[in-house]
């Protein structure tokens, strides 16, 4: 019974294939062989995007950090919510690839960033003088930290207030399959037509050993799209994350993307998240303060309904960490529950019968 993190799942039979598949003699290293062509193309086709500029690195920290490193100067600030993986959980990564750039979080229910907020941020921040950062960037996790999504107006509402102030959009992907799958709208409406500049685009999560994918697109926001990339490649380089063999991990990204199955890894992730939700609410003890919309769920169980569940050898985290099993039986706390697309419905159900006792 795993449910900590779709980190913590194995990777798909079908890229572990590509892998081998790509282990056939000589190739150019450092991106210059075929099969990286081939999944960048693979990229442009799925987001009907001919001229977008795509790279791959193997972390999604990696991918919005030195992505945000490319759109936004040491002197700035990108707004981000208060909840975002790029303030909570990426060690300082953003602020040392853009040189120094800050954050300025925003409030927002499940993560969601919220119009309101984000217009008050740009208000605020519009008195700066030479003494204040300046505006950077804009910053959107989809699907949310907190297992929601946005859906695409939500995100052309957000991306409208930046173009405004004519900041960039940057959009932390690493669950962008599973928000696609969700909503069952094109990547294309889900991220460029929406106004996304850069998309972090997450396979590891889903499916993949290591693949992330950097996709800047060919909007008005760069102007010259191809010095744009070589920033990138430059920056990528310069920061340690240019795989030699890229190969295998490109191979990851464009069997992913074939004939859909990042979709189908997704669609099933979520189907068990659902699974798991319903048959804890059927329980009638757990409280949801979040929505499942995505491939994770925020219930709050009674503290013997987490015992129980951690004496079944369930796997999960508590949300936050730090909350202690010692207490009162019936004191409801709140635990992070992530399916992945290997989750079985017998993995779902074990968990269910514990917890429901
Ligand atoms: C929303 C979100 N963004 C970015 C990342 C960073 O990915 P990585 O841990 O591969 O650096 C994670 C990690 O799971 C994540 O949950
Ligand atoms: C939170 C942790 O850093 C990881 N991004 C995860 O979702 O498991």
């Amino acid at each position: 019974m795993w449910f900590t993190s779709d980190n913590a799942g194995p990777a798909a039979p079908e890229l572990m294939q590509a892998v081998m598949e790509a282990n056939d003699g000589h190739a150019m290293p450092y991106g210059a062989d075929p099969i990286t062509a081939r999944a960048q193309d693979r990229v442009r086709e799925v987001f009907e995007a001919p001229n977008a500029v795509v790279h791959f690195v193997a972390t999604g920290t990696a991918a919005n950090a030195l992505a945000l490193g490319s759109v936004t100067a040491p002197w700035t600030t990108v707004f981000c919510h208060r909840n975002a993986h790029i303030e909570e959980d990426e060690c300082g990564a953003p602020e040392f690839y853009t040189g120094g750039a800050k954050l300025t979080l925003i409030d927002g229910e499940h993560a969601r960033m919220t119009e309101a907020g984000l217009a008050r941020a740009l208000r605020f921040t519009a008195r700066a003088g030479v003494h204040n950062v300046q505006r950077g960037a804009l910053s959107l996790t989809q699907a949310t930290e907190l297992g929601a999504v946005y859906q695409p107006e939500d995100v052309a509402a957000l991306a409208a207030l930046a173009r405004g102030q004519s900041l960039p959009v940057h959009m932390d992907g690493t669950r962008f399959a599973n928000a696609c799958a969700r909503l069952g709208k094109s990547p294309a409406e889900m991220s460029w037509k929406a106004g996304v500049d850069v998309l972090c685009l997450g396979a590891s999560k889903n499916g993949a050993m290591a693949a992330e994918a950097v996709i800047f697109f060919d909007g008005d926001r760069f102007g010259d799209l191809a010095a744009k990339g070589w920033e990138f490649e430059l920056r990528r380089k310069r920061g340690g994350h240019l795989f030699s063999k890229l190969r295998f991990m490109s191979a990851q990204m464009d069997r992913w993307l074939e004939g859909g199955l990042w979709l189908d890894l997704a669609g099933r992730a979520n189907a068990m998240a659902d699974r798991l939700a319903a048959g804890l609410k059927a329980g009638g003890r757990a409280r949801f303060d979040h929505p499942v919309e995505a491939n994770a769920l925020f219930p709050a169980l009674p503290r013997a309904m987490h015992r129980r569940l951690h004496e079944a050898g369930a796997r999960y985290y508590m949300w936050p960490f730090d909350q202690s099993l010692e207490g009162p039986d019936d004191e409801m706390l709140t635990c992070r529950l992530v399916c992945n697309w290997a989750t079985s419905e017998a993995d779902v159900d074990a968990f269910i019968a514990a917890a429901n006792g």
